[in-house]
This record gives structure tokens, C-alpha cells and sequence, in this order.
């Protein structure tokens, strides 16, 4: 009986998830007969792109018993598409798992447009028996009916809204009616644009369209699903008949999943695969504008003897307390990952080099002074920390390579303290340090960084751009060293009186460019 006179598509499952009935609506509603329905999983109708969910809200039915609605575009016999309204609930009969209620949304359009007709012209059209037979069947359809109309120079606006639009939106549906901006005003830009794109695309090509977009109520965000299809109508513009579906409990649960999956549980900071991706769109994104990027990689120090001493609830207990610290410490956009048992990373975005240090030296102090009371003692830890600037293009994966290096001079120079990297080799953290030259009344300040690693030296002005200059490897002066008498004075060669003169055989900056060469005073 509920078969035959089912007001849609049914579909019986079993349990191991394959159509064992139908009703005589698969066939005219889908052009679809039992020989290509019956043994297949149901997202055989889905279309591409659309079966995956499809089949997870089915076994999710089968396996936990839980029931799905959603809308679904699926494929018809004749080779077209249309939008079903999807409702999968269990059904423990007749060796049957579940089962899937199929309604085509243009034909619950259609119908609703009769019920407004019938309302408006107290008549009976046909096709339909009595008003609260169509009522009962509109109510059965999950979201809300709309039929959204494009004026030829492009103006939008709503033939109709169904019920239920005020509670889900809180907007005015008469106002919403009347001017359909009321509704887009409340989406963010991209969404709209997104929505002019599928509504240009689908007004040429007479395809469904569908899209996800939130709305802000003012007093909360609702996620809705809509989908529309569309019709050419009388005055020759396009109209789409549609539904708005309420997912902001299914987008909430998403972002939940998605949270777990990227936060690591113990601190509640970002994983290392987390990091991975928001780590390359934020370097990506500051390199277009120009920002500089310093990626830092931090290592507790002796953490296996305090895990050893105090046990590992109290190594837990740092752990958390040193993440925390990183966020007091760090600016709210900064990156801040766990990507291993006690090593973290950060990733400062858009920050001067001479900050970096700055904030990166206040880090180590702030965990260096903090302290965490396990039984009756105060428990303190120090941090190795090494950083790097990323260059332009550098891939994330040899970044995290030379970063680790850094960390590595950081432990092997005795712990609690900072390594640097430069473009070279390595920045000795002993030899940085600021000359005093104010330049003449401007802001220029120099550090001199002396490269272990290569050997040579470089030279940092912290100009007010903070733009980095490197000393060129340019021939030797002629000129010996005030200091050891070696001929090994380099300047750069752009070098203004002023400049410093590196010699390489002291392995400092040792006097100005007029002081060395035969500069014509
Ligand atoms: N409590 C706790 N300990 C952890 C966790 N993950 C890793 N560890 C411990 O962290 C310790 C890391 O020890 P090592 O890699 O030897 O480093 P270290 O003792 O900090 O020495 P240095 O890094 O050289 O200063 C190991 O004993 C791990 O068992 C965790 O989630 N909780």
C-alpha cells in the first residue's frame, strides 16, 4: 500500500545496502525501471559528484540507524537531471535496512504553485484532490520552497518564498519578496559573487545549480544549501524553482570534526598537518604583498629528565603551559603548531626582522620565567629556539629542514637561547649586535652578523623598511686592517663613506669606508 501510493520515488535497502523494491514512481518519476534499479546501491541515480554522500548518509542509515535528508541532483532514464529532495530513514521490515524517499523539487513547485492558486482562486485544479492533501505533502518536503525570478537587466527577486522562511532566517519574508537583496545583503561578497556565477551559468545552459552559503541573521550565522532549476517563463526571463535547506547543524558538525582533526588534543594548538596548509597559504599570501615571514621551530629543553623526575602527567602539564605562554606571547594571527612530542613551531607572518628577534627573544624569557607547581614544587623549563626568514618561493618542506638546523646550533650552543639562519649560514647570535651608528640624524641602525657557517660576513641595516643588505663579496681594499694589519678589508661596493668595513681576518666590522680606502674627502 505505501508503496503503490507513495507521493514520490521509494526505494527499499537492505542491509547490505542494495535496492530491493521500488514503486511504480521510479519510473515515471525517474524513467527508471526495476531492471537497472534493483541489485545496485541507490547512488546509482546520484549524479557525479553527488553519490559519495549519498552512499555515506545510506550507511550511516544501515550501521547506526540514523536517519539523513538532504537534496540530492540525480540522473534520470532519459538522460537528464533533476533535483530530488532525499529523505533516508530506517525501515526494519520485510528484510529491509532501510529505506529512500525520493520527491522531484520541481514537481513540490509545481504543486505549491497549485496550492497558491487554489488559495487565491478558490478552485480545484485536476491534478490535485484537496488542499490538505497538498499541505500535508509541501510539509513532508525538508528546507524551503522558493522560486527565484531574473529580470532581463538582472534584477532578482522571489515569486515566491515558502513557509517556514521566517523562523529558519529571521528575515521578513514580505520585505525578502519584495526586494531580494534583503537576503543577499546578508551574505558575505564572495558568496554572492559565487551565486551571480552559478545563476549566469545555469540561466545559459538551463542546468541545476547548487550552493552553499551562510547567512547572517544579525543575531546568528545559518548555513543553508539552495539549489534551483531553472525554467524560462512567460515574459521570457528565467526563473528558478528551488529549496533552501537548513545544514548550519551539519556545517557545525563539520567544523567540529574539522577542529579535531587539525588540533592536537593534548595543547589544543594546531597539528602538523594543519600547519602544513595554513603555514603555506600564509607564507604564500604574505610573499604577494611583500611581508616578511620568520618561521621558528622551539624544542623543550632536558624534557625527557623532567618527564623522568616528575613523571609524564607533569610533562603534560608543561607542555600545555608552554603552548599557552606561545599564545600570551605571540600576536593572534601568528602560527603555532605541535609537530612532535615537545617540538613546536611558529610562524610569524608579516613581521619586520628585527621584531622577529624581539618577539622571539620575549618568548624564550616568557617561558624561561614561567612556572608550573607540581605537588609542593615550582617546575621551570628553557626552550631551544631556532628561526629563519623564508625566501621567496622556498618550499615550506626545506624551510622546515633548515629551521630544524637552526634549533640544532640552538641545543649545541648550550640550550635556552636562539639561533638565527641567514640566506648563507648561520646568524652567531653572539656576534649580532648593534653598532650604535644612528646614521646622520636618520633611523639607519646596523648589526653585524658574522657567518659561521660560510665563513664570510654580512651586513643588516635596519633601515626603516628593515630591508636586509648583504655585504658583497667584493675584491679586497688595498688597505690593511687598523686592527691585525692582514689586507682583508672588504666594504660593499656600493659603499658610502660611511659603510662598514668587514675584515676577514679579524672576522669583524672593524672601521668605516673613508677611514680604510682612499676616499676623497
Ligand atoms: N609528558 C610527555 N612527554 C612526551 C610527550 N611526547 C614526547 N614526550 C617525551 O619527550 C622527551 C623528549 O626527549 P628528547 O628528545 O631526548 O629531548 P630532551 O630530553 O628534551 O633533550 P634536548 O631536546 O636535547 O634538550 C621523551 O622522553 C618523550 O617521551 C608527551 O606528549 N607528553
Amino acid at each position: 500500500m505505501l508503496f503503490q501510493h507513495f507521493p514520490g520515488v521509494l526505494l527499499g535497502v537492505d542491509h547490505q545496502g542494495l535496492i530491493r523494491c521500488t514503486n511504480p514512481q521510479a519510473m515515471s518519476c525517474l524513467a527508471l525501471s526495476d531492471q537497472l534499479l534493483l541489485e545496485k546501491s541507490p547512488e546509482v541515480i546520484a549524479a557525479q559528484g553527488e553519490a559519495p554522500v549519498f552512499a555515506r548518509a545510506i550507511r550511516d542509515c544501515i550501521s547506526q540507524g540514523s536517519a539523513w535528508q538532504g537534496l540530492v541532483t540525480c540522473r534520470t532514464g532519459g538522460g537528464g537531471m533533476c533535483q530530488m529532495s532525499v529523505v533516508v530513514q530506517p525501515f526494519y521490515d520485510a528484510g529491509l535496512a532501510c529505506l529512500v524517499m525520493l520527491h522531484d523539487i520541481s514537481e513540490v513547485f509545481s504543486q505549491v504553485l497549485a496550492e497558491r492558486y487554489l488559495h487565491e482562486n478558490n478552485e480545484t485544479p485536476e491534478n490535485i484532490s484537496t488542499r490538505e492533501d497538498i499541505e500535508s505533502y509541501v510539509a513532508r518536503i525538508p528546507g524551503i520552497v522558493f522560486r527565484l525570478r531574473q529580470a532581463h537587466e538582472g534584477a532578482l527577486s522571489f515569486d515566491y518564498l515558502g513557509p517556514g522562511f521566517e523562523e529558519q532566517t529571521l528575515l521578513c519574508a514580505d520585505e525578502v519578496r519584495k526586494d531580494a537583496d534583503v537576503l543577499l545583503n546578508r551574505m558575505s561578497e564572495e558568496q554572492r559573487l559565487k551565486l551571480s556565477i552559478e545563476l549566469a551559468q545555469s540561466g545559459s545552459t538551463m542546468s541545476p545549480w547548487r550552493l552553499e552559503m551562510c547567512i547572517d541573521s544579525g543575531s546568528s550565522l545559518c548555513w543553508f544549501e539552495a539549489r534551483g532549476v531553472p525554467q524560462h517563463v512567460a515574459d521570457g526571463a528565467v526563473a528558478w524553482d528551488g529549496l533552501l535547506l537548513d545544514i548550519t547543524e551539519r556545517k557545525l558538525h563539520e567544523s567540529q570534526i574539522e577542529k579535531l582533526v587539525s588540533t592536537d588534543a593534548l595543547t589544543g594548538v594546531m597539528n602538523r598537518r594543519a600547519f602544513h596548509d595554513a603555514a603555506e597559504a600564509a607564507a604564500a599570501q604574505a610573499m604577494r604583498h611583500g611581508q616578511h615571514v620568520v618561521l621558528a621551530m622551539l624544542d623543550l629543553d632536558h624534557f625527557k629528565a623532567l618527564n623522568d623526575c616528575y613523571g609524564h602527567a607533569a610533562g603534560d602539564k608543561v607542555l600545555q603551559s608552554f603552548s599557552e605562554t606561545c599564545r600570551m606571547s605571540l600576536r593572534p594571527y601568528d602560527l603555532i603548531a605541535r609537530i612532535g612530542g615537545e617540538e613546536f613551531v611558529v610562524m610569524l607572518v608579516d613581521v619586520q626582522l628585527v621584531d622577529a628577534r624581539e618577539i622571539l627573544e620575549r618568548l624564550r624569557s616568557n617561558v624561561e620565567s614561567m612556572t608550573m607547581q607540581v605537588g609542593d614544587r615550582a617546575l621551570r623549563v628553557t626552550v631551544s629556539m631556532g628561526a629563519i626568514w623564508l625566501d621567496e618561493a622556498e618550499e615550506l618542506e626545506m624551510a622546515m629542514l633548515r629551521v630544524d638546523r637552526a634549533l640544532y646550533e640552538a641545543k649545541h650552543a648550550g640550550r635556552n637561547c636562539l639561533r638565527g639562519l641567514s640566506r648563507g649560514g648561520w646568524l652567531d647570535q653572539d656576534e649580532i649586535s648593534a653598532s650604535g651608528h644612528e646614521g646622520d640624524g636618520s633611523h639607519i641602525r646596523e648589526y653585524r652578523f658574522v657567518d659561521t657557517f660560510s665563513g664570510s660576513a654580512r651586513l643588516a641595516i635596519d633601515e626603516p623598511s628593515n630591508s636586509l643588505h648583504e655585504l658583497p663579496e667584493g675584491p679586497c681594499l688595498p688597505t690593511p686592517c687598523p686592527n691585525c694589519g692582514q689586507r682583508q678589508l672588504r666594504a660593499p661596493t656600493t659603499g658610502t663613506p660611511d659603510a662598514w668595513v668587514y675584515c676577514g681576518a679579524c672576522r669583524a666590522f672593524v672601521c668605516r669606508y673613508h677611514e680604510a680606502a682612499d676616499y676623497p674627502s
